[in-house]
């Protein structure tokens, strides 16, 4: 299966979106502008462009952009020349208004998020996008946590909501290989011919590339990349891999293979904190299918409380906590320096 417009796979680069996660939500508009501008000349379809939460995110609990994301999103806009600017937001992080208001700066795809099993609090959300004119893609967050069949089943909910592309979403970069194409797979057959697939992985046990080239195979054709793997956890997906493996074999992106790897190495690496690593705590989060933004969460509750890092990740798999449960870290640190006392 080939997306269309004479691509195999359409890329989305998520590195000024789920990358904020790693560089504290403290992207400039000078780094926007700068990653903007030679991301669009490499060839790169789409870029997603927004606080790392999405949409609002800018908060106490989630952690305050250094640069107003709607400034970021207008600079991105006024950068790309080919490439389509892409925001993220969660029903309840963000609200209508905020869609209302990137699509008024230019914004043309709308990625609404919502946790695998709720589905229904992103119709209306679908439903004003599609209104508004926006392409639509939806993200089905910490995949591995529902069966292949009731993930298909949330999917038909927001496809029915005038989604057109629902992503098997793997925050805690927890899905292995055959796990992805059972998903992808199931998804098919329940919303196949009506809506796309896509993909969006992250790197925690070092599988994103290969998870990703099991999800075009079993027929998503639109996949998340970040450059040089810049995102939450151990990073993401790294689209200048990426777009190497696809060239290698002889699948369609329309990114400039070394153009990508130049911008990894001379654009994207020079404004990061640190490399994104497959490390003790990245690994655990994988491993225990824990969402990958609570990393620095949970590295500042350790530090602030005396306890160990890994150990609250573990517990926040257990426990099952989603996105927007944050504050739940804070407590697990407290249980765990209660119990070591
Ligand atoms: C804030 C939304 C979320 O982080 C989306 C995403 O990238 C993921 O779930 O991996
Ligand atoms: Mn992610």
């Amino acid at each position: 299966m080939a997306y269309g417009d004479g691509l195999d796979i359409r890329v989305t680069d998520s590195t000024l979106r789920d990358g904020s996660h790693a560089v504290r939500h403290q992207f400039t508009e000078e780094q926007v502008r700068g990653v903007v501008r030679e991301l669009d000349a490499a060839g790169v379809p789409v870029i997603e462009v927004t606080h790392g939460d999405g949409l609002g995110g800018s908060s106490y609990v989630y952690g305050r952009s250094g640069t107003d994301e709607r400034v970021l999103i207008k600079a991105a806009v006024a950068e790309a020349r080919q490439a389509k600017i892409a925001a993220l937001m969660l029903p309840g992080v963000g609200t209508k208004d905020d869609i209302r208001a990137v699509h008024d700066l230019g914004v043309s795809v709308i990625r609404i998020a919502t946790h695998c099993s709720e589905a229904d609090i992103s119709e209306q959300h679908f439903g004003l996008a599609r209104e508004m004119g926006l392409e639509t893609v939806g993200f089905l967050m910490l995949a591995h946590r529902l069966s292949p069949e009731d993930l298909a089943r949330q999917a038909r909910t927001m496809v029915d909501a005038g989604c057109q592309c629902v992503y098997v979403t793997d925050s805690a970069g927890a899905l292995i290989l055959d796990e992805v194409t059972d998903r992808v797979e199931a998804m098919i057959a329940e919303i196949g011919g009506e809506a796309q697939i896509g993909f969006h992985g992250h790197q925690n046990l070092s599988l994103a590339v290969a998870n990703t080239m099991f999800a075009f195979r079993a027929g998503a054709v639109q996949v998340d990349g970040c450059t040089r793997g810049l995102g939450a956890g151990a990073g993401n997906t790294p689209t200048e891999a990426l777009v190497a493996v696809c060239d290698r074999l002889g699948l369609s992106t329309g990114i400039d293979t070394f153009g990508m790897m130049r911008v990894a190495e001379e654009v994207v690496r020079p404004i990061m904190d640190r490399e994104c690593v497959v490390d003790r705590l990245s690994l655990a989060m994988g491993y225990g299918g824990v969402y990958s933004s609570f990393m620095g969460h949970a590295s500042r509750a350790a530090e602030r409380y005396g306890v160990d890092p890994a150990q609250i990740l573990l517990r926040c798999g257990e426990r099952r906590l989603v996105g927007g449960q944050e504050d739940q870290i804070t407590q697990i640190a407290l249980e765990l320096a209660e119990e070591t006392s």
